[in-house]
């Protein structure tokens, strides 16, 4: 259940929502539906937006902390959720949400997806309503297939369209050095149009079976994560943007244990072997002038959650 918090007027209640990296991502066809079954690792990093809401007389969402336009009110996934949430319970969408983004915009790290699993969970703390979990999941899953992680966090596998959740055993800490690549974001729905592209074209090898990356991460084996890596989207997010070849190459080089497109990309993520690590190969990485802003995270992160500021 979602804490019941008895807000009062004019209460303020933040949300902290984690990004993601995809450890492995594999891409089955494309479905009549337009979406395509995914077998995946979800992996939350402590990248993470934080989302205030306030009660309103209406709905309103505001974005800080990025250069991109990013939509606004109900535009704006997390706009979004509130309007879902307000019908399934029988309320109005009054509430005013303000949002630092610290995950890159459009990067493949669902950054949208945290701030609308941040608005669920915050608007139902907001209103004093014990969701249950399980309705939320599923509240989040029409929002969009990466929503549903947001809630959760932690580590887990993904099926379906990436909405159906289950847990992983993991006894990894990962280090990260994260590259949202210059040039601005992709588009996920072209990157995946790409991909099926590149499949009709030749023959595009595929991420091989998630066993080997599950038990990598129950060991807490690093090197073996690192190999176990796997992006199905990352040919077509190469295809897309060629540069984000050099990215990972400069990261590599710069030694980290191994190098990924985040989801849709363009995020390019490394592997690290602990927090000290990590921040000699951000360096290199900055220096190698292939990227323009370069960070260090960590996970596994917790899913949505109240942070109990208010007043
Ligand atoms: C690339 C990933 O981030 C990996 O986790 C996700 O698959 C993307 O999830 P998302 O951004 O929440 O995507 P949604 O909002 O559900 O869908 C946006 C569009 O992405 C494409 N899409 C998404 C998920 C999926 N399993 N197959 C797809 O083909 C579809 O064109 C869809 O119309
Ligand atoms: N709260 C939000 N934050 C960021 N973008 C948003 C938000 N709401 C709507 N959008 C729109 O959604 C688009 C994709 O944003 P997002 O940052 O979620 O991409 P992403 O990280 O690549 O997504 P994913 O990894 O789930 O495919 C943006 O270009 C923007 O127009």
């Amino acid at each position: 259940m979602t804490g019941r918090v008895l807000a009062g007027p004019g209460a303020t209640v933040r949300v902290s929502s984690p990004g993601k990296v995809n450890l492995f991502l594999g891409v089955g066809d494309r479905r009549e539906d337009g979406y395509h079954d995914l077998v995946t690792v979800f992996h939350a990093v402590d990248l993470a937006d934080e989302v205030a809401l306030q009660p309103a007389d209406r709905l309103s969402v505001r974005t800080h902390g990025v250069t991109e336009v990013v939509p606004e009110d109900g535009d704006n996934l997390a706009g979004a959720a509130i309007t879902l949430l307000a019908q399934r319970l029988g309320r109005e969408p009054a509430v005013a949400v303000d949002i630092t983004k610290r995950i890159p915009v459009a990067g493949g790290m669902a950054g949208g997806s945290a701030d609308a699993a941040a608005a669920l969970v915050g608007c139902a703390a907001l209103w004093g309503q014990d969701v249950p979990r399980a309705q939320l999941a599923g509240w989040a899953a029409e929002l969009g297939s990466d929503v549903p992680f947001a809630l959760s966090g932690g580590t887990a596998l993904g099926t379906g369209r990436g909405e159906r959740l289950s847990p992983v055993l993991s006894r990894a800490e990962l280090s990260w050095v994260l590259a949202p690549a210059g040039g601005g974001g992709l588009s996920t729905p072209a990157v995946y149009t790409e991909l099926d592209r590149l499949r009709a074209a030749g023959d595009v090898p595929r991420a091989g079976e998630v066993e080997p990356m599950l038990a990598a991460l129950a060991t807490g084996d690093l090197a073996g994560i690192a190999a176990e890596m796997a992006n199905d989207l990352q040919a077509a997010a190469f295809s897309l943007r060629p540069e984000l070849r050099r990215t990972l190459r400069a990261g590599l080089d710069a030694g980290a244990l191994g190098g990924i497109v985040s989801g849709s990309g363009p995020t390019i993520a490394l592997l690290c072997a602990d927090p000290d690590h990590a921040a000699r190969v951000a360096t290199d990485l900055a220096g190698s002038g292939t990227v323009r802003t370069v960070r260090t995270a960590a996970g596994p992160a917790p899913g949505a959650r109240v942070l109990g500021g208010r007043g």
